[in-house]
């Protein structure tokens, strides 16, 4: 028998009883619940990674939607007690759902949001600044400075690599890989290269446009391309003999991306090349590259994310060549409680019967604090599945 948890309520007397797992940055999330007939109960447990058992006991016996975060496992165990409690609404507060299970919420009949779109351009800037902080050496000599070290400037002190005119590539060009090479190619003058299972079609056009005004200032036009497979992106730098500088990971966490950086595919990189993560831990083999980042302290990455998160593999935390963060990318104060209100219009709007936002791209009327949002689910990822209108708002 788990023990209780504890909890904060909003609205007692209300219809629908919906639980958050965690308390969420912001009031609009529980204002957009409660005008809605909802009693919000808040989980207020000190503990940062609730166990199944805790929300199985959150959940009770009557619960009609819960939102979830990415630190929990959501699968047969809970979509079965949501049902049981007359669930028929679960959101995860990150667009990422590789915690979710959403074969088995389908068979319970529980629809499941995501957040996408409100934390692109938050996430993509956390990429940019570690591509920089790793380029540039920027926690080592933060740690220098500090430790009293700095006894004058020297030509050696901190070299690192200079951004301009290298190439960037970009694993996984969807909203967050296209946000941050496009801030990577503005910002630096960078050529990209990507690997996408599909074209990115708008971010070529953007390069191509950026190129030609270039061009026309006098300057070094930049360039793209799309790989055919991600050794190519990882190959490119010999091929040209252009220095492929800053790699940076964008994909989904599912089978055909697990592992996807291993020690094969970091052999293949620059010895002095970026590597930034900032999808999920397990998207690269963090072991190897332990070992990769002690046989190459030329070679430097930047990681928001971990394969056994909380904890780093052994070594990680020694190397001067990795700046590490605590999976921080989306954290933005905008972004935070944007996604907070996304998470729980998920789950309102199934609670309502609404239909599905038809564009999962644009989100912006759900999370404009000035005017009410629209009668519909903003993303459900399962919609398909379980057969959810579409809206024609
Ligand atoms: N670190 C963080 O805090 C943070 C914040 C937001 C998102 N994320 C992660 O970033 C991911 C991407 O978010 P998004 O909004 O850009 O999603 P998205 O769906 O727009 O982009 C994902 C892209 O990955 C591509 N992809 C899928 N399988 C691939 C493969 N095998 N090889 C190469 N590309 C592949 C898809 O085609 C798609 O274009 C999320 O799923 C999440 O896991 C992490
Ligand atoms: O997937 C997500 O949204 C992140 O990991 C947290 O913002």
């Amino acid at each position: 028998m788990a023990k209780p948890v504890s909890i904060e309520v909003w609205n007692p007397n209300g219809k629908y009883r919906v639980i958050s797992t965690k308390a969420m940055p912001g009031t609009r999330w529980i204002r957009l619940l409660t005008d809605h007939d909802c009693r919000v109960e808040i989980c207020t447990q000190k503990q940062t990674i609730l166990s199944v058992e805790d929300i199985v006991a959150l959940i009770g016996d009557k619960c009609d939607g819960v939102i979830g975060q990415l630190t929990e496992d959501w699968g047969e165990v809970l979509f079965s007690a949501l049902s049981k409690a007359g669930g028929k609404a679960f959101s995860n507060m990150a667009v990422g759902y590789n915690n979710v299970d959403v074969n088995a919420a389908t068979k319970y009949g529980v629809s499941v949001g995501n957040t996408p779109g409100v934390l692109t351009e938050t996430t993509a800037e956390l990429a940019a600044s570690l591509s920089l902080a790793a380029a540039r050496r920027i926690v080592e000599a933060d740690e220098f400075m500090r430790a009293g070290l700095y006894d004058g400037w020297l030509p050696h002190l901190f070299v690192g690599n200079l951004l301009k005119g290298q190439t960037v590539g970009v694993i996984g060009a969807g909203r967050i890989g296209s946000a941050y090479a496009r801030m990577m190619i503005e910002g630096f003058k960078m050529n990209l290269i990507y690997y996408d299972l599909y074209q990115a079609t708008r971010l070529e056009k953007f390069v191509t446009g950026y190129g030609e005004f270039l061009k026309s200032n006098g300057e070094l036009p930049v360039s793209w391309k799309r790989a055919s497979s991600m050794e190519e992106v990882l190959r490119e730098a010999d091929v040209v003999r252009n220095l492929c500088l800053s790699i940076s990971l964008h994909p989904i966490l599912d089978k055909t991306t697990y592992h996807l950086i291993n020690k094969n595919s970091l052999a293949k990189m620059k010895k002095e090349a970026i590597l930034v993560n900032c999808s999920r831990g397990p998207v690269v083999d963090e072991v190897a590259l332990v070992e990769h980042l002690k046989e190459n302290p030329m070679f430097r990455v930047g990681l928001d994310v971990f394969e056994d998160e909380p904890y780093m593999k052994p070594g990680l935390a020694d190397m001067k060549n990795a700046v590490v963060v605590p999976h921080i990318a989306s954290a933005s104060k905008w972004t935070r409680e944007g996604m907070a209100a996304l998470a729980a219009l998920n789950v309102l709007g199934k609670i309502k019967g609404y239909p599905v936002w038809a564009n999962p791209n644009n989100i912006d009327p759900f999370v404009n604090e000035n005017s009410p949002p629209p009668a519909a689910c903003p993303s459900i990822v399962n919609a398909k599945a379980l057969g959810l209108t579409s809206s024609k708002l």
